[in-house]
């Protein structure tokens, strides 16, 4: 299956999905890196991995209708047919997120639906708990609120940091994102039409 990550950054995540989708069972291929900023380092992990990026710089548009409508021409331009958001930081238009429904995939740094939004982080940490974790889920118009295709559990240690437990959640992302990747590409799980996650049996 054809692939786009949308980026705004570092894309350690982009790294691993580039990582999964090179072996040979995998069945997903990663065609487009597209972010919103220009500069970021996920951009020339992208490069030497001989993917094409193309920067769409959300300032650069008067509407968020305008900046997706250009991020759905590069992807239909690419042939896209999934979508993984990788430390991707700009809200989605219901147009946007409607049109490629079933077929936008989201990683975020906790266990939804426990700690949505931005600093999911510091949100466990402040709130006590012992474990938290990370969720790679189906996006829908209401943010962080989409089916859940694969979570995995983080221990929180004492003494932690927002850093600290940061590091340990992104090493279990880099597992669980191209689990998931994987799971959806090979037509193992899709997004059902009651909006639940459906398991399609294999034999
Ligand atoms: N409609 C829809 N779109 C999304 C876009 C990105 C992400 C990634 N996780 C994100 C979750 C939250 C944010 C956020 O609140 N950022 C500050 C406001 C930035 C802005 O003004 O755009 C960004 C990405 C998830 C979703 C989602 O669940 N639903
Ligand atoms: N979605 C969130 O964005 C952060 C940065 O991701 P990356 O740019 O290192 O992939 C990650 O912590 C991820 O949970």
């Amino acid at each position: 299956m054809r692939v786009g990550v949308l980026i705004s950054g570092t894309g350690t995540n982009l790294q691993a999905l580039m990582e999964q989708a090179k072996r040979p069972s995998s069945s997903a291929q990663i065609v487009v890196v597209i972010s919103n900023r220009p500069g970021v380092l996920g951009l020339k992990k992208a490069s030497l991995a001989g993917i094409q990026t193309r920067v769409v710089d959300h300032k650069l548009y008067g509407s968020r209708a305008e900046f997706d409508g250009t991020i759905d021409r590069v992807l239909e331009e690419f042939g896209v047919e999934l979508v993984c958001l990788a430390g991707f930081m700009r809200i989605l238009t219901g147009t946007f997120v409607r049109k490629w429904r079933g077929k936008l995939l989201n990683i975020h740094p906790s266990l939804l639906p426990s700690f949505k939004g931005v600093n999911a982080q510091k949100q466990a940490l402040q709130a006590g708990v012992r474990v938290t974790g990370c969720t790679v889920h189906f996006v829908a118009e209401e943010v962080d609120a989409g089916a859940i295709i694969v979570q995995e559990a983080v221990p929180v240690m004492v003494g932690d940091t927002e850093e600290s437990l940061s590091d340990r959640i992104r090493e279990a992302e880099h597992r669980a994102f191209p689990a998931a990747l994987e799971l959806v590409s090979s037509g193992s799980v899709l997004l059902g039409d009651d909006g639940n996650i459906c398991w399609k049996s294999q034999n």
